[in-house]
């Protein structure tokens, strides 16, 4: 991995950490989940799966970006992050107020279902490195999860769904709204003032978290469990 940033002079630094991100993006537009959301053919079960643990994953996730929003050393990026983390814990209200009550599931099955291996390796990743990392490393780490979700969403909404269900989420993510959250982190993202070393360390984030969102999804077609 280059860490020699002089030679891209007209390269922004969203767009170097893109790249360490794109290979694994190809292969989340073609994972059978997304393809079987866009479709209707996503059995049920696999989708099931994915809001239980993406009530978990929100729950963690807030508070990373609460932790990222703290350790700003740029107001408007407090703010920015510091937003977020309370609409994250918004987004799992309403998702539980709404799909999970289509889906029958009730508080007390997310509890019950606890928290999956590869929802807990995320969310542990991510919370390392943004209480231990440097803060432009805690940014790297924490923008797949909103950029990959916007890349998703503006790819399937063209498609949409026949389940009206997986139609609601892909709209969710596929709306001009979304698309305006996900700049404000871009802008955040290169102005970011970072040497060389911390470039690289910020790029293998991005590249480690891009991994875990394909992860996610997979997980969730094919109902990974703890297998002890
Ligand atoms: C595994 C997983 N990855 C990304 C998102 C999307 N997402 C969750 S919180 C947030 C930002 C603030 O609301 C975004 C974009 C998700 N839901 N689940």
């Amino acid at each position: 991995m280059s860490t020699d940033t002089a030679a891209e002079p007209d390269t922004s630094f969203s767009q170097r950490l893109w790249r360490e991100g794109e290979p694994t993006y190809r292969q989340i537009l073609t994972h059978p989940f997304l393809l079987g959301l866009a479709d209707g053919t996503l059995p049920r079960e696999a989708f099931r799966y994915f809001v239980v643990q993406d009530s978990h994953y929100l729950r963690a996730y807030s508070r990373c970006l609460a932790l990222v929003a703290g350790r700003s050393p740029v107001e408007d990026a407090v703010r920015t992050f510091a937003l977020h983390a309370a609409n994250a814990v918004d987004v799992e209200r309403e998702l539980h107020a709404s799909l999970l009550g289509e889906l029958g599931i009730t508080e007390a099955d997310v509890e019950d279902a606890g928290v999956a291996p590869t929802t807990l390796a995320y969310t542990s990743y991510l919370t390392s490195v943004c209480a231990t990392g440097s803060w432009a490393e805690g940014v790297a780490a924490v923008l797949p999860c909103y950029w990959v979700y916007r890349e998703v969403g503006r790819t399937l909404v063209e498609r949409s769904s026949p389940d009206p269900l997986y139609a609601r989420w892909i709209a969710t993510y596929g709306s001009p709204e979304f698309d305006a959250v996900v700049d404000q982190v871009l802008t955040v993202t290169d102005a970011l003032d970072v040497s060389a070393t911390e470039q690289a360390r910020c790029r293998e984030h991005f590249a480690v978290t891009t991994r875990y969102e394909w992860m996610f999804w997979d997980a969730a077609w094919r109902q990974y469990a703890w297998p002890v």
